[in-house]
């Protein structure tokens, strides 16, 4: 699915000055297939990139459109259908359930798509090296390891692309890598692409290109 952005500009973005390489304000193509950094100091929009990409937000001019379609006119079926088969997210804020288990979180996600087995997914837990968390409240998690769980979430569903607003903030660069590797090894499986919004040093990462906000 190719995304365009056409001389798209938040509104909270308007009164700032853009740079002729940025997105807002520009015409940009987000390629099928291809993993993208989204490179941005902080305050520039990442989270808001995010939010209307996804069409959690409509405060801006210019048109977002999938394959060609202003996301502006999907209805609430067409957007579940998207998130549920085309678009995968990673928040910022990660939006898990803080008073259900990481089992629950988990399995809430996967009984909408039926991605995963209850041992993979454990599986997965493990490779991230917090399987012994499945029972425990999601609200008592540290952050990293509630970010490594968030990006479990994510990962549990078909896909075209994944979204991804700063999931690595509060990993070591161990578990950073080991994320990345999950991630990488899913997005290329599923022949899909990748945004990562970065804060700039996380380019060690390979990548297809950049983008700057
Ligand atoms: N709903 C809103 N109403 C008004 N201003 C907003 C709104 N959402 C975001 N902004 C402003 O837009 C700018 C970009 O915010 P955003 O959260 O997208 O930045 P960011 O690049 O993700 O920042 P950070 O890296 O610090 O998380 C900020 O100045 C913010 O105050």
């Amino acid at each position: 699915m190719k995304i365009t952005l056409k001389q798209v500009m938040p509104s909270p973005l308007s009164s700032i000055k853009h740079g002729t390489d940025s997105i807002w304000g520009n015409d940009v193509v987000l390629e099928p297939g291809k993993k993208i950094m989204l490179n941005a100091a902080s305050g520039k929009g990442k989270s808001t990139f995010t939010y209307t990409v996804l069409g959690l937000r409509n405060d801006y001019a210019g048109v977002i459109a999938y394959d060609g379609k202003d996301v502006k006119t999907f209805t609430p079926d067409e957007w579940t259908e998207l998130r549920k088969k085309k678009i995968a997210v990673v928040f910022q804020d990660l939006q898990l359930f803080p008073s259900l288990t990481v089992k629950e979180n988990l399995l809430m996600k996967n009984a909408l798509t039926n991605c995963f087995s209850e041992t993979e997914l454990i599986g997965q837990l493990d490779r991230l090296g917090i399987a012994d968390k499945w029972e425990q409240k999601c609200g008592i998690l540290s952050m990293g390891q509630q970010q490594r769980v968030a990006i479990i979430r994510a990962l549990a569903q078909p896909y075209e692309w994944l979204i991804m607003d700063e999931p690595f903030s509060h990993l070591d660069e161990v578990n950073t890598q080991l994320c990345m590797q999950m991630i990488h090894q899913r997005t290329t499986e599923l022949q899909a692409g990748f945004v990562l919004t970065s804060l700039g040093d996380d380019h060690q990462f390979s990548f297809d290109y950049m983008l700057n906000l």
